[in-house]
Order: structure tokens, then sequence, then C-alpha cells
């Protein structure tokens, strides 16, 4: 009997009404996941005891042995998981029973659209943890005593998951969470020992500590002439209980290694891949890594969590462990158990050792070797997928890690105008191995969107002469290539700057022509120059356009438009970049205007075909309205 005083009730908070909803809803035909759910926050408590009994051994009181226990009351119509973990204080419970205390949550919700079946597939990215009670219990009681607090302290914690709970004092006197759940009608399946036990074997057969059932006793009987002595009733683990990393990888099966990635990540969805190393040698530690195949809701808060789940000898020690991971591969979950770390290790230690350094080493050419194997693979669908997700966090990596800088070009994927669409499945070894004879460097052209790189002009004579240019718009793109100079001994150049040569690839009858035409035109680039004076560095015949008259672009060690812009939208001064305005001396626009004699009117041309050039490449003027009337001005003029 517990006996309960001073009931209080409490509302939860407002997040918390909307996930019990949208959870009910959206895992009810997977509802037997909340038994995992309640065994995984049971072995983390576990963990976390164990941790913090390395320093006061006496917080393990009497009961040394962790476990979980799963019981069934048919009468009653409950289940009951109860740890002899961590517990919680009365604070405790109110802030991790009553509020989500996930970064980003808020901005999760507002993005829930109403509609079911669309909002249902973001739960999984949210993880439901302890409220996934709800989806088969109309009725939660919580009964928890902290480790190492005094025996009266004990809180009950009961709701019915609408719009509050209460909390009151309970006569618990053990260490851990016992979790009764009051199943709703029709739920009765969950009363069932065969049923329960096997969704345990399913889905928490990996959990290191015991997960134990009661074994009913039997009385003395006989069987085929032999006496068959009586056995009394008892806990019985129903899992293998071994770290499921520390087994041989041959004797893991996929489904447990699935279940392993749910229980450490929070995550729904399968992962995509894993990778499970043992090292010994200089540094001794196992490893099991995953890329998930869902983005986290969090991936791009600064606040949130990320990093592998530290052990030390198969002791927990801490989770979110983020040394060992380097930033641009954040979204990479998975545990870590080495033996070169000391047991009191704290993440201040761990921020530069010599020992945080190699194991972070090793992880990262861990993922990155998993990595190149899907990206190597000849169906391109699981690799493609990776990208779509994690892409634009990948793209970080050369100006992170200068030593992986090769293997990360590898992976990196591009829209190129060889596919021509804005799917980004061009690698940078693809690129080179289509490279036209006596083409030495690697193209590329950074623009607003993809459709804006896809029609600049900068392209023309690259579509003229069949050379492919890698197409970029993702905002970190111009972060990418500053740091992303060289590929295979190949330079990447960017197509919108000035100091282009492509007279490598030119048959001399064409170079000839091209300088002719760069004598005969220098007189009328001249008065160009003189017509736009200090609005542009200089004026010059262009060799990369055939369809438009002209255009702008920046010279070779100036920085580049879309750096220009990438500053400019953080708040950051940028010095002035005066462009190099380039002109296609075969367009009939600019023949003509090379023939108009009046100075006036040659100026209001060349400002007009100026501006619009500026206008394709940076998307907007600094003063459209002169543009404009300037426009309509030669437009009457040539109406007349
Ligand atoms: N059996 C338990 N013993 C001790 N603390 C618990 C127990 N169950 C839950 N908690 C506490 O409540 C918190 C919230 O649990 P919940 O399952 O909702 O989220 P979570 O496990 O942190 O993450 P997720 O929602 O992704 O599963 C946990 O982080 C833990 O601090």
């Amino acid at each position: 009997m517990t006996e309960t005083t001073q009931k209080q009730t409490h509302g939860f908070q407002a997040e918390v009404k909307q996930l019990l909803q949208l959870m009910i809803h959206s895992l009810y035909s997977n509802k037997e996941i909340f038994l995992r759910e309640l065994i995984s926050n049971a072995s983390d408590a576990a963990d976390k005891l164990r941790f913090l009994a390395l320093s006061d051994s006496s917080l393990y009181g009497n009961e040394g042995d962790l476990r979980v226990r799963v019981s069934l009351d048919e009468a009653a119509k409950t289940i009951t998981i109860s740890d002899n973990g961590i517990g919680m204080t009365r604070d405790e419970v109110i802030s991790h029973l009553g509020t989500i205390a996930k970064s980003g949550t808020k901005e999760f919700f507002s993005q829930l659209s109403g509609d079911q079946s669309k909002d249902s597939k973001l739960i999984g990215q949210f993880g439901v943890g302890f409220y996934s009670a709800f989806i088969v219990a109309d009725k939660v009681t919580v009964r928890t005593l902290k480790a190492g607090a005094a025996p009266d302290s004990a809180v009950e914690w009961e709701s019915a998951g609408e719009g509050d709970y209460t909390l009151a004092s309970a006569d618990k006197t053990s260490r851990g969470t016992e979790i009764v759940l009051h199943l709703r009608d029709g739920e009765g399946e969950f009363l069932s020992k065969w049923k329960v036990e096997s969704i345990i074997t399913k889905y928490s057969d990996h959990i290191s500590i015991p997960v134990e059932m009661w074994e009913e006793g039997t009385a003395e009987r006989e069987e085929d002439g032999e006496k068959i002595p009586a056995t009394e009733g008892h806990w019985k683990a129903v899992n293998k209980a071994t770290a499921l990393w520390m087994r041989d990888k041959s004797e893991v099966s996929d489904d447990e290694y699935q279940e392993f990635y749910k229980h450490i990540s929070h995550d729904w969805t399968e992962p995509l891949s894993w990778s499970h190393n043992k090292v010994e040698g200089n540094t001794n530690y196992t490893s099991l890594l995953y890329v998930p195949k869902k983005a986290p809701f969090d991936l791009w808060n600064r606040d949130a969590r990320h990093g592998l789940k530290l052990y030390v000898q198969r002791v927990f020690i801490m989770d979110d462990a983020e040394q060992f991971m380097p930033s641009y591969l954040r979204f990479i979950k998975g545990v870590l158990d080495s033996s070169d770390l000391p047991l009191n290790v704290s993440r201040e230690i761990l921020q530069d050792t010599k020992v945080t350094q190699s194991l972070r080493k090793g992880c990262t050419s861990r993922v990155l070797k998993m990595l190149e194997k899907m990206a190597k693979a000849e169906d391109q669908t699981e690799y493609q997928s990776f990208w779509d997700e994690f892409g634009q966090v990948l793209k970080e990596g050369p100006a992170e890690d200068h030593a992986n800088k090769e293997s990360i070009a590898k992976l990196l994927r591009f829209s190129s105008t060889h596919v021509d669409t804005a799917v980004q499945s061009v690698g940078l070894e693809a690129y080179v191995s289509r490279m036209k004879e006596g083409q030495d460097e690697i193209y590329f052209l950074v623009g607003d969107s993809f459709e804006a790189a896809q029609h600049s002009p900068h392209l023309e004579v690259f579509r003229k002469k069949g050379l492919e240019v890698l197409l970029l718009s993702d905002r970190i793109d111009e972060w990418l290539m500053q740091h992303l100079t060289e590929f295979d001994g190949k330079k990447l150049r960017s197509v919108a700057k000035g100091g282009l040569d492509l007279s490598k690839l030119d048959d001399e009858d064409t170079k000839k022509a091209q300088e002719e035409s760069e004598k005969q035109f220098a007189g009328v680039a001249e008065r160009f120059k003189t017509a736009l004076g200090d609005q542009v560095k200089d004026v010059k015949v262009s060799h990369r356009l055939t369809d438009s008259p002209a255009c702008v672009v920046t010279d070779e060690f100036d920085m580049s438009t879309q750096m220009i812009k990438l500053m400019e939208s953080v708040g950051q001064k940028v010095p002035e970049v005066k462009p190099i305005f380039e002109l296609n001396p075969e367009h009939q626009l600019v023949r003509h205007i090379a023939d108009v004699q009046d100075e006036a009117q040659f100026k209001q041309w060349a400002e007009v075909l100026f501006e619009q050039a500026l206008l394709a490449e940076r998307g907007s003027l600094k003063n459209p309205a002169t543009f404009v009337s300037r426009l309509n001005s030669l437009l009457l003029s040539l109406a007349k």
C-alpha cells in the first residue's frame, strides 16, 4: 500500500500536452515501443548510479546488483517497470516528467502542421521517451526515491496524461523508480507474460543490465519416472544482459544493432549504417558508430547535444561526449568504450589529453571510411539519402579538418552542368574522370540559388565548349570553396572570377581570332571605361560569353560576390570590391552601342548594360530606381 500525503496538482508545460496528443495518435500502430522506452530509461538510470558510485560506493546500499524488473498484474490490469537505478528527487520529477527539457523544443513544435500524418513522421525525430507510457495507459503512477536520499523523501507522480499531474510523498523505501501503467481498455495483450517477454527480447535484448520477469515456482513432480524437485518463484533475466558493443561482431544480428541504436539515440527510425570496431595497440577502445537515417530536428541548433556515449571499461561515464567527434560529424551517434581513460574522467579532463586526441582521430577515420564505403557503392540510393540529410554539415569538414581534407572532399556531392538538375549528386572524382583533354582545373560557380547558377551568363562559354561546371548554391558553399582550393592536384576555380584562361583548350585559329577581336575592340572598351568611371576596376573583352552582351566578374584575388553577400548578411563590414566589366564584342547590342556617336547617349547605354550585368550577377542593385528610369528613357528614345 502506498501512503500518499499532501497531494498537489501541477499543470504540464504546453509542449508536453501537445506531445502527448500527437504521440498517442501517431504511435498507435506501434504501441509496444513504450516498453522499450521505459526499459531504456531504467537502464540509463542504472548507468548514472554506477557512475556516481565510482566516487561514493555507499550509494549502492545493500543493493549492488542493478536490474530492471517488469511485472504484470492481471487483476489490477497494470504493468510495472521498476529499477534500482539513480531515482529522482522531487525537483527532478517536476522538471523531467512535467516539461521537455530539450533545446529547440519550441521551434520543433512550431514546425508541426496540424496534419497528423505529416507530424507523426516528425515525432520520430523528436523522441518521446517516458511519455510513450500514455500510448497504452490511461493512468501512470511513478514512485521514485533518489539514491542516497532520506527514505521519507520518496515521491509519487500520477497523471492521466491530459492536462496535469499530481505529486505527493510516497512510502517507497528502496532506491530507484517504479512506473505503474494502468492499461487502457483493450490493451490486455500487455498482461500476457509471453507477449511481454517477446517484446523485451525484440527491443531490449542489448540492454546491459538484466531485465527480469517473475518466474512462478513449480511443485515437485515426476517426469519419465524421474523426480523433479520443486522450484521457488524467482526473478529471471529475459535479455542477454551484456554490453552489446563488447560482443563479437559475428554474434550480433542486424536487428540487435538497430535496436541498440534506438536505445542510445532516442531515434525511432533504423540507422542508415554502422561500424563496430575493437582496437588494440597504442590505444585500446571499442567503438560502435552509427549514421542516422534522418537528421534530428535540432541539427542546426547550437545548444543541441551531440557526441558519443562514453564508457570506461563498460562503466557509463557520460552522454554527449562531443570531444570524440569533429563538429562536421556531429550527427554521428554511438558508443565509445575506452580502457585508456581513468574512471574519474570529467569533461574538463577530456578537453585536450593525448588519449582524447587519438580516440577522436580513430573515431573520425572510422566514420569517414564508413561514408566512403557507402559513397562507392554501386547503388547510390543510400549515399544520396545520406547526402540529402547531412551533406550541408559535411561541407563544414574541409575548413575544420585539414588532415582529412582529401577524404572529405571525395565525399562531397554537388549539382553540375553535367546533370543540370538541382540534385547534388556529382562527386569530385566523377568530375575529374570527365575532364576534357587539356583541362587542368575544376570549374565551379556559386549562385544565390540553383536556378540562378544554372542560368548564369558565366556558363555560356563552358556550355559551348562542353566543359562541366559544378553549380553551388547552399549558404555554406562560398565558405567551403574558400577552404577547398585543390582536389587531386587540380585547382578549383570559380568561373565568376577574372583571370579565367581557357586558351589551353582552344585551337590556334580560335586564339588568333580572339586576339584580333581584342585589338579591334580596345578602343570601344576604353570608351566604356571612361563612361563608367570609377564604378569599374577595368573593362575587358570577354571570352566567356556567347548569348549575353556583358557580365561582371570579380578580380581573381578580390572577394567574390557571394562572399560579400554572406558577410553582409551577418552584419560584417565589407571593403568595396569593384567589378571587372566584360563585354561580348560579337553581341548585336554591344555592336550597336559601339556605333553610338553621341557621348551622352553612349554613357546612358553603357550604364544600362553595366547595371544589367550587375543585376544578373548579384540579384539586386543598390539603386534600382535610377536603373529603371535610365532604361525607360532609352526605350522611349528607341520608340520615337
Ligand atoms: N527510470 C528512471 N529513473 C530515473 N530517471 C528517469 C527515469 N525515467 C526517466 N527519467 C528522467 O526523466 C528524463 C526524461 O525522460 P524521457 O524518457 O522523457 O526523455 P529522455 O530519456 O531524456 O530522452 P528521449 O525523450 O529522447 O527518450 C530522463 O532524462 C531522466 O532524467
